[in-house]
């Protein structure tokens, strides 16, 4: 039984990291010195560890660090008054906040308060807008890692039926509109919650991206021989955390990024171009 190639997202970050790390020197060189900031409100234990690892990668290529956290009692005008600050902070040239936010805050308008020249994670309504308009924006990290990482092997995406299960909208909404775009001129099917026939869409198509949240949703028998399957979803268990293919899948599928492995590490060095590309723009490069 033949096994999956791998798409190794732990290396392709590597690689993208290391020309960071030049392209930051060469910043500071002339004396522009990138800062990403974080808001981190509350204590779930995976935002903390994602929120950690950026801070860990910028240390890496050169980007300083400001990070800000709240405790989850926050109220909305607390949070808001720290977009406020980061907004206005010359030192902090991009930031992020971490979400999902605790319940009873308002993610929408908290992102809608941010500078979207800041925005370095492509979520503000404006960058989102220029996202659907085809202008050039920031783009949200893990659905711009998904499209490098399946650039960097060589999976062709040009006239490809993609199969996407999620719709939120730091991957599923603006992953559809990025695939979609004439540089990318894939089709896209944008399966949720609702979806009557999951099954049958996901078995139709050469890509699957699961980022539903739901573990082992995604089972050898749906998929299509020969299809590339990435796993976005990350389940926290008591047995620890499984992601929403089965491992069966792998017998199956031609391409596989794992979870952990895959795209989650694309996440994090997308976070970090992002950011340096809008260093680079506000000095005219
Ligand atoms: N403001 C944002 N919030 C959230 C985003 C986002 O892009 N912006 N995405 C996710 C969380 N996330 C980054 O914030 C993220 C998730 C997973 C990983 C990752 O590297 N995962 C590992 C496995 C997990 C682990 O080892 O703990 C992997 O797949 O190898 C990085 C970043 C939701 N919130």
């Amino acid at each position: 039984m033949s096994s999956a190639r791998i798409l190794d997202g732990k290396a392709t970050a590597a690689e993208i990291r290391a020309d960071l790390a030049e392209r930051v020197a060469a910043l500071r060189a002339r004396d522009v010195v990138p800062g990403l900031g974080t808001v981190l409100i509350g204590d779930d234990p995976g935002s903390h560890a994602y929120v950690r690892g950026k801070h860990r990668d910028c240390a890496q290529v050169g980007i300083e660090s400001i990070q800000v956290e709240l405790p989850a009692t926050a109220t909305q005008e607390e949070v808001e008054a720290e977009v406020r600050r980061l907004n206005a902070d010359p030192a902090c040239t991009g930031f992020i906040v971490q979400l999902p936010l605790p319940r009873g805050l308002d993610a929408n308008r908290v992102l809608a308060l941010m500078d979207p020249a800041k925005d370095a994670d492509g979520l503000h309504p404006a960058n989102l807008g220029w996202l659907v308009h085809g202008e050039p924006a920031p783009l949200p990290c893990t659905p711009r890692g998904i499209v490098a990482l399946l650039r960097r092997y060589d999976v062709e995406l040009a006239g490809a039926e993609v199969c996407v299960i999620g719709r939120g909208i730091t991957v599923g909404r603006p992953l559809g509109l990025i695939l979609t775009r004439r540089s990318e001129n894939a089709t896209v099917t944008l399966c949720h919650t609702g979806t009557k026939d999951l099954a049958a869409h996901v078995r139709n198509a050469d890509i699957v991206v699961a980022a539903a949240g739901v573990p082992g949703l995604i089972r050898a028998d749906m998929v299509r021989p020969g299809a590339a399957v990435l796993d976005v979803g990350i389940t926290r268990t008591d047995a620890g955390l499984v992601g929403d293919v089965d491992p069966g899948v792998r017998e199956v599928a031609g391409w596989l990024a794992p979870m952990p492995g895959g795209v989650g590490p694309m996440t994090r060095a997308m976070l970090l171009t992002n950011v340096v590309e809008a260093a680079e723009a506000a000095t005219g490069r």
